[in-house]
């Protein structure tokens, strides 16, 4: 009752999670969503700094790499510098031998050429241009033509191939860009570099920025402590043209793909612009971008370097760090998943093992107050369980029962034996048996035992379960109801029912058989008599009695009937002779003449008995009653206390 109503208010899900469980399960996975987003946000910052690290190392290499190049390409310039200030003159044979034999083209790549641009005073030209053309050709000349008040003209340039001997004769300082740094090196004395120009050497193709280191080259001997003295002992300059495009992809080995580099003169503008890794491509706007400034020969370069996307992609390894994060939360997921099926079960577990509980306390407090015998036995019959009513149906201590086998209770075994019971429990039937049990006591009790299969989890019985219910009471109340349904109440002697009964059988046996069967009509005689002077109880009291000597006079196989009153009849279902059931009838007559002693006193009576045979004095029950009822009458006219048969 309390069970089916705490169902009915709080239906049961058992198949569905707890709200704690779902909630728990939808913030662990909460969380891992959150710390994945998070993970991949700062992996993309950590990304974003190394990227700029990774950059920044690479464009300060970058500068060192420059640097350091034109660190090499001053040493040269100095040793040809103090070659040609050794000399007291201007010897170009002697030059350009020591040029060739530099072979500077392998010791200091980079270089279009090394040269010599010669210092040309005021009127002295024609006389340059004269000795040129002895040393260099009938076709010298300085050129751009022009008048200038101070002039120079490349006279040596090596190697001597064609794109340098464009430039033999040309007037640098002619041109802006390289007079500034013309000018700026005689002022310093220190080698200076040119800003962004075009080198003569260029032809229509791939045209290229140029720039020019030059170094001054002053008279042997001369002072050349201030700037008036540097000017008035100057020679002319040595000096070595580059080609940026040329010069720089000596210098950019690796990450050519993924790494745009640009190199701007002093300015980060498109006028400015050196050199370009990607000609035509827009600059990003992304930031990922490191800017260098490099100090070479006088002049700032800007040194810019932006990564392009295969950069990015090759230090790229947040997806890699991103999926173990992912992983992570997974197993995070998986093992909260897990945590929360675990603790469903174990509160299902809980609320099974509870209810479980309270189901066994019940039915152990009904076995427990039960006044039927419950019993359980293993596989052999053997009692393995008695509850109280049990032990006190049998009258035995559990001690003696457990282990008894179930069938040495009872003695007739129900009719079938313990293997006939086991294979029938084997098969699953349940089955009752009405048993007669012996007590401890020695008492005799009429029990109904029901036995029902207890099987294991497979199906196969390993026990029985036995409900035993003492029904001795009700089987005397029914023997007791019966008995009262075919015999007197006063004397027990057979009802008229019951005696209708047997005669009918007698008549269907002796037909059968052919055998003869008698009937006695037995009236007592002044019955009335007693009654009226000894009153009714004493006139009970001989019937009784009349009855227990009647039964005592004849066989146990014979019936004897009460009629009414002070009427009785006899069967006796097989006779031989007539005389036979006269023997008999003689017999009661004597048994009922002999005195009774009732209440303390004497009494006399006697009896007249009518006897009908069959087949001879009728040949139905009616016909032969009426017989006897003639005889019993006859007997009466005869004057009492005597058997007559009418013939
Ligand atoms: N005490 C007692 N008397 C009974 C019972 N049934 C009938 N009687 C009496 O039995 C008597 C039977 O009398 P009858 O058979 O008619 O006459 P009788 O006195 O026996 O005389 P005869 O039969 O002619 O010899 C009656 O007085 C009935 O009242 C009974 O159950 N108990």
């Amino acid at each position: 009752m309390h069970d089916a109503q705490e169902q009915g208010t709080r239906p049961a899900l058992p198949r569905s999670w707890s709200p704690a469980g779902v909630a728990f399960l939808a913030i662990a996975l909460s969380c891992a969503i959150a710390a994945a987003l998070v993970v991949w946000r700062h992996l993309g910052q950590r990304h974003e700094e190394q990227m700029h690290a990774h950059l920044a190392s690479h464009s300060a290499e970058l500068v060192l790499k420059v640097s350091e190049r034109f660190h090499t390409y001053r040493m040269l310039l100095r040793g040809g510098q103090a070659f040609l200030r050794s000399r007291e003159d201007l010897d170009l044979d002697v030059w350009r031998t020591y040029l060739q034999r530099l072979s500077f083209q392998e010791d200091f790549p980079g270089v279009q050429g090394i040269g010599f641009a010669q210092w040309i005073w005021p009127g002295q030209l024609e006389a340059h241009t004269r000795a040129m053309r002895e040393f260099a050709g009938s076709d010298y000349r300085v050129w751009p033509e022009g008048q200038r008040e101070f002039l120079s003209s490349i006279v040596v340039l090596e190697p001597a191939d064609w794109r340098n001997a464009r430039a033999i004769g040309y007037d640098m300082y002619s041109e802006p860009v390289r007079r500034e740094a013309m000018d700026r090196a005689v002022r310093s004395g220190e080698p200076a570099l040119s800003g962004k120009t075009v080198l003569v050497q260029e032809t229509e193709t791939d045209v290229q920025a140029g720039v020019l280191l030059y170094m001054p080259v002053f008279g042997d001997g001369m002072p050349v402590a201030t700037e008036a003295e540097r000017w008035a002992a100057l020679r002319g300059w040595v000096y070595l043209p580059f080609r940026m495009a040329s010069l720089m992809r000596q210098m950019l080995d690796q990450h050519a793909g993924q790494i745009r580099v640009q190199v701007f003169d002093r300015i980060h503008a498109p006028e400015a612009l050196l050199y370009d890794s990607h000609p035509g491509m827009p600059e990003s706007g992304s930031g990922r971008v490191s800017t260098e400034r490099a100090m070479l020969g006088g002049v700032e370069w800007i040194i810019r370097l932006e990564a392009l996307p295969s950069f990015d992609a090759e230090h790229d390894i947040r997806q890699a760090e991103f999926v173990s994060v992912v992983l992570v939360g997974v197993l995070l997921v998986v093992t909260a998943l897990f945590f929360v099926i675990t603790r469903e079960r174990a509160a299902r577990l809980a609320r099974t093992t509870e209810s479980l509980r309270r189901s066994e306390a019940k039915y152990s407090a009904l076995v427990n107050l039960a006044h039927d015998g419950i019993a359980a036995t293993d596989a052999d019959f053997r009692l393995t369980f008695v509850n109280p009513g049990f032990v006190a149906l049998v009258g035995r201590d559990e001690s003696r029962l457990l282990g008894r086998s179930l069938d040495e209770l009872w003695a007739d075994g129900g009719g079938e034996s313990r293997d006939v019971i086991l294979a029938r429990l084997g098969e699953g039937e349940s089955k009752r048996y009405e048993v007669r049990l012996t007590r401890g006591d020695g008492r005799q009790l009429t029990v109904l035992v029901s036995l029902a299969p207890l099987n294991d989890g497979w199906g196969h019985m390993k026990g029985a379960i036995a409900l035993l219910s003492d029904i001795t009471e009700r089987k005397e109340a029914e023997r007791r109801i019966a008995h009262m349904a075919t015999h007197d109440i006063l004397t027990g002697a057979v009802n008229r029912l019951m005696f209708g009964e047997l005669l009918g059988y007698a008549f269907v046996q002796a037909r059968r058989s052919g055998h003869r069967f008698a009937l006695l009509f037995i009236d007592l005689d002044h019955f009335k008599r007693v009654n009226d002077e000894m009153g009714h109880y004493v006139g009970d009291l001989l019937l009784c009695e009349a009855v227990r000597r009647m039964q005592g006079s004849i066989r146990s196989s014979d019936a004897l009937g009460r009629r009414g009153g002070d009427e009785f009849v006899v069967l006796l279902p097989e006779v031989g002779a007539a005389t036979d059931a006269e023997i008999v009838a003689e017999k009661i007559r004597g048994a009922l003449e002999k005195p009774f002693v009732l209440e303390g006193r004497e009494v006399r009576i006697s009896s007249s008995i009518g006897i009908a045979i069959y087949p001879e004095d009728g040949n139905d029950d009616h016909e032969l009653m009426c017989r006897a009822d003639e005889a019993m009458y006859r007997a009466k006219l005869g004057g009492r206390n005597r058997a007559c048969r009418v013939r």
